[in-house]
């Protein structure tokens, strides 16, 4: 029935102010005013209708997508928005294009790696769109191993030029967004030789197509890599190969703010760590975390409401059966996924806090946090995506074999999504840096040094302050085992930024309550998950352990009536979400029966190849038959 709120009931269940845990879930009153203007703008205007897009053939979803983004970039224009609004205007178009890389990379790579004179160069360029731009790092044969990149940027002192080349196959640039089809400059990665001498992995703006027939430049083999994953889904993205012959370009487009190449083809290093060339990848890292909530509660607030429209089983004297929200093993699967989704939102303002923190700090030469912030970014970007991709296949089983239809809107989200877990880092090699982190900072222990921030519980370890390690015996050994320390390490600060939040003033009747809940269903349920091991290193006995499942179970039992207001509290649009079954008014069975008929298969009765394939076998029965 049209117009009727099938979900209204379960509302009026709600224990709390769900337009005080609006803004808690936006992050101030400003904000949520900013995404409910830009949402609605974005909702209102056929331009960026979504709906079609698991249907189109490569090529037509791919000029769509370069159509939204042109059209985007119009409207950003006339209606002067911010950065921050044209920021959220991306999030609500929700379609990945070339304009990611060129915004979230390239540009943050000029920003941090490039000198002033070349920042005030190619800034203007970029930020006009008037040259575009992506990130070309990852090559065919090496991603995760960056120092074993092998496009080489060869010094010629005769012409004050570097010559870039491609000297094998596997040195072709693979992967890169953007690059395939449309960018016409890239921060190219490559090994810089001077005289003969290998100075490592470096920067370089490379110019690729013409900027007046978009052809690829002399030297220069450029194209697409072809499908990947899933139907629209990553699809709207030219992901490249790349090749270069020989390619000239002047000495000032290395990126030398870590390190400059003099005239005379001297070599020097500034005064800053060389790891700040990895500093476009903690910058995303970031970025990836504080996105990752966005996609776990995109799934959650799909799979909470149709478990509530859901009905198997359990009439009672012909009544209506039961939502499968109340069986408590939905409750187990889905409710600790809502609080991971709260839990990630939360754990991703406070990363970006510390960012900021060690951006501002780089600025007065203070280096002092910049392990902490690359093991902080690189571990919370493996923990929060592997959860993310996996929670959304969770909700998509979670909502039975209707889940597995394109128009419940998580078959697309998890083909996008799930390439986070490999892309900006392998989320097994970032772990592995975390432990490489935590194994350093166990050795330093040792010799006195307390350890402080994330780290600082670390030095409250009896056991931990004895040990005398050397971070690299035993460590491939070991490397298993080293990476689940990392997950727990990282969980628990996601724990301890769950707690801090709580700490604060959360105006709003109910809000804190709620929070509080949420939060205990999420480290209880990682408790339980992990109950094995706090047993037998018994920090846990089995009776405390029992204890702390009762007390899971009677939170599920706490959050379920405030359920549909707490995915309520997300504030996604129905345009936003493009999911059938996770319409607000809950009304699902006459949309997924209308939609079955909008599809193109179901424009004739009889299909295209009835004649030539079906036909042919039906007579032929026929004909066995008669005989
Ligand atoms: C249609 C719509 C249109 C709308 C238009 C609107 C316009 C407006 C839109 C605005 C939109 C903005 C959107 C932005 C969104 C951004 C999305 C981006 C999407 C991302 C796509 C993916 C891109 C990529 O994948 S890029 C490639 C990434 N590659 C990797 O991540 C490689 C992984 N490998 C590594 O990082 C390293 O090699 C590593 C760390 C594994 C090992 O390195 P290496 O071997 O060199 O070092 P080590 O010897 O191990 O370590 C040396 C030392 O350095 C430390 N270290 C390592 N890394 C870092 C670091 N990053 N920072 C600091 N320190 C680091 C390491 O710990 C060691 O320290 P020790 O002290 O020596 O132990
Ligand atoms: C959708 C998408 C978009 C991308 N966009 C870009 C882009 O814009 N620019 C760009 O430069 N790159 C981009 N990439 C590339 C991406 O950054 C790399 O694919 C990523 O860093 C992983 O590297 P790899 O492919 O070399 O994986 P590999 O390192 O080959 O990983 C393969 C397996 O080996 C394991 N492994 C590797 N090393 C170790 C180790 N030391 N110890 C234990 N196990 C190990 C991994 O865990 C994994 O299981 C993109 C990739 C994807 C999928």
């Amino acid at each position: 029935m049209e117009g009727v709120d099938h979900l209204a009931d379960e509302r009026k269940k709600a224990e709390f102010n769900v337009e005080a845990m609006k803004i808690v879930w936006a992050g101030s009153q400003h904000n949520l005013e900013v995404s409910n203007r830009i949402s609605k703008l974005v909702a209102d205007d056929p331009a960026f209708r979504k709906d079609d897009r698991t249907m189109l053939p490569r090529k037509e979803l791919f000029k769509n997508t370069l159509r939204k983004a042109a059209y985007a970039w119009k409207r950003i224009n006339e209606l002067r928005l911010s950065e921050e609004e044209a920021s959220k205007l991306r999030f609500y178009v929700d379609e990945t294009a070339y304009t990611d890389l060129h915004w979230g990379m390239f540009i943050p790579a000029i920003k941090g790696q490039g000198t002033d004179e070349q920042q005030r160069k190619w800034l203007p360029l970029a930020y006009k769109m008037q040259i575009i731009g992506c990130y070309a790092q990852t090559e065919l044969g090496h991603g995760s191993n960056v120092q074993g990149l092998e496009t080489t940027a060869t010094f010629d002192p005769h012409t004050d030029e570097f010559v870039i080349h491609s000297p094998t196959l596997t040195s072709s640039k693979w992967w890169p967004g953007g690059l395939g089809k449309v960018s016409t400059h890239a921060v190219t990665y490559a090994r810089l030789i001077i005289d003969g001498k290998d100075h490592g992995v470096h920067g370089f703006i490379v110019q690729l197509r013409s900027l007046e027939d978009h052809r690829p430049l002399p030297g220069i083999t450029v194209g697409d890599i072809g499908m990947k994953f899933g139907n629209g889904a990553y699809n709207t993205m030219d992901n490249g190969v790349l090749r270069f012959d020989h390619v000239r370009i002047p000495r000032n487009q290395m990126l030398m703010k870590v390190s400059q190449v003099t005239r005379e083809g001297k070599y020097k290093q500034s005064d800053v760590p060389r790891q700040l060339v990895y500093g476009t990848m903690v910058y995303v890292r970031q970025r990836i975390v504080a996105d990752a909530s966005c996609y776990l509660s995109r799934a959650v607030c799909i799979a909470t409401r149709y478990s509530a429209v859901r009905r198997q089983f359990g009439s009672q004297n012909g009544g209506p059966e039961t939502q499968v929200i109340d069986y408590k093993t939905q409750q187990s699967r889905l409710f600790p996924l809502l609080a991971s989704a709260y839990a990630f939102r939360f754990v991703g303002e406070w990363l970006e806090w510390l960012y900021t923190d060690v951006m501002q700090r780089l600025q007065a030469n203070d280096f002092s946090t910049l392990p902490e912030a690359h093991a902080c970014t690189a571990g919370l970007k493996s923990l929060t995506t592997s959860v993310t991709a996996d929670g959304i296949e969770e909700c998509r089983k979670l909502c039975g074999g209707h889940g597995y239809l394109c128009t419940s809107g998580l078959p697309e989200l998890f083909a996008v999504y799930v390439p986070a877990c490999t892309y900006e880092g392998d989320n097994i090699v970032l772990l592995l840096q975390v432990a490489r982190f935590l194994m350093k900072t166990v050795s330093q222990i040792g010799t006195g040094k307390q350890p402080v921030g994330t780290i600082a519980y670390m030095g409250r370890i009896e056991h931990l302050m004895q040990c005398r390690c050397n971070v690299q015996r035993g460590f491939a050994e070991l490397s298993a085992d080293l990476v689940e320390a990392a997950v727990a390490h990282c969980q628990l600060i996601v724990v301890s930024k769950f707690i801090e939040k709580l700490q604060q003033d959360i105006p709003g009747e109910g809000v804190k309550q709620q929070l509080e809940a949420l939060c205990g269903i999420y480290y209880l349920s990682l408790l339980h998950k992990h109950q094995g091991d706090f047993l037998a290193t018994s920090y846990l006995t089995p009776k405390q352990s029992a204890l702390a499942n009762d007390q899971l179970r009677a939170l599920y039992s706490k959050v379920r009536p405030n359920a549909i207001a707490l995915v309520d509290a997300f504030n996604y649009s129905d345009h936003f979400l493009s999911s059938i079954l996770g319409r607000y008014d809950g009304n699902v069975y006459p949309k997924l029966y209308e939609a079955a008929w909008k599809d193109p298969l179901n424009e004739s009765v009889v299909p295209d190849g009835y004649h030539e394939y079906v036909r042919p076998l039906l007579k032929q029965q026929l004909h066995t038959a008669r005989l």
